[in-house]
């Protein structure tokens, strides 16, 4: 019950629609008792006496009791479902809260579509905890108790068959039941969670498996996980049955037993035969409602699931610091900082220490995976060093908000995304007060100044170049207009003399910004103040070219190789 423990919490915020869920509910299953009651006692009536004045009465009383059945089911279902959506909003409300913050990291640790499947699927199947799992045992419970008291006014065993009956009905059979399916290893909501990112990845790798001839292999792994998926269901559906069916046989024996001792009371004379028929009726009627109760062990241990689930991608700590970070080109200052991947077992950094002056313009190079990318993440604490301290200005990054750093800073990332709509739509996402000749200023800039701000832009950019998507980028990072620029090759896939000419451009209209910008391509380095040059997460060598290439070092040989490679 742990897990469900927000969720409970949640529904109860709704209590006087679960109460009145509750108290309909209960009346509707009393109504439809006294239906079956006043029947049975009606059928003995006209059998033993013919009373015409009695006859009228109980069958009016039976219109009444259909009658009220419905409309009080009718509350019921209006009071159960209104609790049932609204606690849902609340869940959905205070998921996203929490995970919003931890959102640019949430990948590390989820695939996208097992993601997807926990929001959409496992918020929706919560659903079923008010509906299947919290009221209808206190309905039934209610209405049995009800009837045995009723019971025991014409006789005490009778009354102590139907309240063993309802013992088991409502607490026996269910923990039963919830127990041995919390030993099945695969419930619905996870294969569903594995069958969602499978299909994701198959959905975004399609191009790749396609080229690949590996379209076959995938596409049966993929079967495979929506078989699972299938079976899950399956099984769930059979045990379902299963449970009704045990129930129904409880309740009939129930029903049976009622009878069968009434008759011998009724036989010995110490009941009245006019009421045997009622005391039956009135039997069956009380556990014809424990039909919900047979989805109940289900739905527990699915909504148990569902909310582990949920926990679990919000159960980290949100950053909650509140440092904000200086106004304009600060420095930067790297302590030993160090990083390691979570279960990763090597570190990405290590040790790396740096200077970066305000107003300088620094390079970070080095080959594939030395890296520069997770240096970048840890200076815009999208993660966190495992030691070392990170500082802008005279503040240490760790104390900063992260929406601030970001809010203070121009960022291109190797990859950036782009909406469906225009560039203009996509541009104003750096700036929405920008007006018409900015957006035309920034496209200018980034050698795009013959694209309509109209031009359509399709989803993910499909209709744009890489070089253009890049350059895309570039210029929304200049509508922000903030003072500190963090480039993560940014313009890999543009041209070198285009690049070259932006950078100039750049660092002529802002010489004041610190600028950071990482790079696989050593050219142009010249005009750099600082260049890092990384390998294997260390920092091994840093100075401005003419340093760097009179030292001969690492990066002289980078150099020499490039230009070997190139001539
Ligand atoms: N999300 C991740 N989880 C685990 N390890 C990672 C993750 N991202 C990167 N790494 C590892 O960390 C190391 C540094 O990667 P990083 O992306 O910083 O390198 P890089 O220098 O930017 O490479 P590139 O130039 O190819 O972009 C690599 O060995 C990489 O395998």
């Amino acid at each position: 019950m742990g897990e469900l423990k927000t969720v409970f919490w949640l529904t109860l915020k709704e209590k006087r629609d679960v109460a009145l869920a509750i108290m309909f509910g209960f009346l509707a299953g009393l109504a439809g008792v006294a239906l079956l009651g006043a029947s049975g006692y009606l059928i003995s009536k006209a059998a033993l006496t013919a009373q015409m004045t009695t006859l009228v009465v109980m069958a009016a009383s039976l219109k009444l009791f259909g009658f009220a059945a419905a409309i009080t089911r009718y509350a019921e279902r209006l009071f159960s479902h209104r609790a049932t959506f609204t606690m849902l909003g609340h869940l959905r409300g205070s998921f996203f809260e929490r995970l919003a913050p931890l959102a640019p990291g949430i990948f590390q640790r989820h695939q996208s579509g097992d993601l997807l499947s926990r929001i959409v699927g496992d918020v929706e199947s919560l659903q079923n905890f008010l509906l299947r799992v919290l009221y209808p045992p206190i309905v039934v419970g209610m209405i049995l108790v009800a009837t045995v008291f009723f019971t025991s006014f014409y006789s005490l065993p009778m009354a102590l068959i139907v309240l063993v009956g309802a013992i088991f009905v409502v607490v026996i059979l269910p923990a039963f039941f919830a127990l041995r399916r919390r030993k099945k290893t695969h419930a619905t909501g996870e294969t569903r969670g594995e069958f969602a990112a499978a299909s994701a990845e198959f959905l975004y790798g399609f191009k790749d498996l396609k080229i690949h001839l590996a379209l076959d292999q995938k596409s049966a792994e993929l079967q495979e996980s929506a078989h699972r998926y299938e079976q899950a269901q399956q099984n769930e559906g059979l045990e379902e049955n299963r449970v009704q069916s045990v129930n129904a046989l409880v309740a009939f024996l129930a029903s049976f037993f009622v009878l069968a001792t009434g008759a011998y009371f009724v036989s010995i004379g110490e009941l009245s035969g006019l009421y045997l028929a009622m005391l039956v009726m009135v039997s069956l009627g009380a556990f014809e409602n424990v039909g919900p109760l047979a989805a109940l062990p289900a739905y527990y241990e699915e909504s148990r699931i569902a909310a582990r689930r949920l926990d679990e991608v919000v159960d980290e700590e949100p950053d909650n610091s509140t440092g904000t970070m200086p106004e304009g080109p600060v420095d930067i200052q790297a302590n030993r900082i160090s990083y390691r991947y979570p279960n990763d077992s090597r570190l990405s950094l290590d040790e790396v220490s740096f200077q970066l002056p305000q107003g300088s313009k620094t390079a970070i190079v080095g080959p594939s995976g030395s890296g520069k990318s997770t240096l970048l993440q840890l200076l815009l604490k999208v993660a966190v060093p495992e030691n070392g301290e990170i500082r802008f200005g005279n503040e240490a990054l760790s104390g900063m908000c992260p929406e601030n750093v970001w809010e203070r800073m121009n960022i291109v990332l190797q990859e950036n995304h782009f909406f469906s709509g225009t560039i203009e739509s996509n541009l104003r996402i750096a700036n929405e007060q920008a007006d018409t000749e900015q957006l035309h200023e920034a496209l200018e800039l980034v050698r795009l100044g013959h694209l309509e701000l109209s031009a359509p832009v399709y989803e993910k950019g499909r209709n744009l170049s890489g070089g253009e998507k890049q350059r895309l980028a570039m210029a929304r990072a200049f509508l922000k207009g903030e003072r500190l620029w963090l480039l993560d090759e940014p313009f890999s896939s543009v041209d070198g003399v285009t690049a070259q000419s932006i950078y100039s451009e750049l660092f002529t209209r802002h010489p004041q910004d610190t600028f950071v910008i990482i790079s696989h391509d050593l050219s142009g380095l010249e005009n750099m103040d600082r260049i890092l040059v990384l390998e294997n997460g260390r920092l091994i060598e840093q100075g401005n070219y003419q340093e760097l290439m009179e030292r001969r070092g690492y990066f002289f040989g980078l150099k020499k190789i490039e230009e070997q490679v190139f001539v």
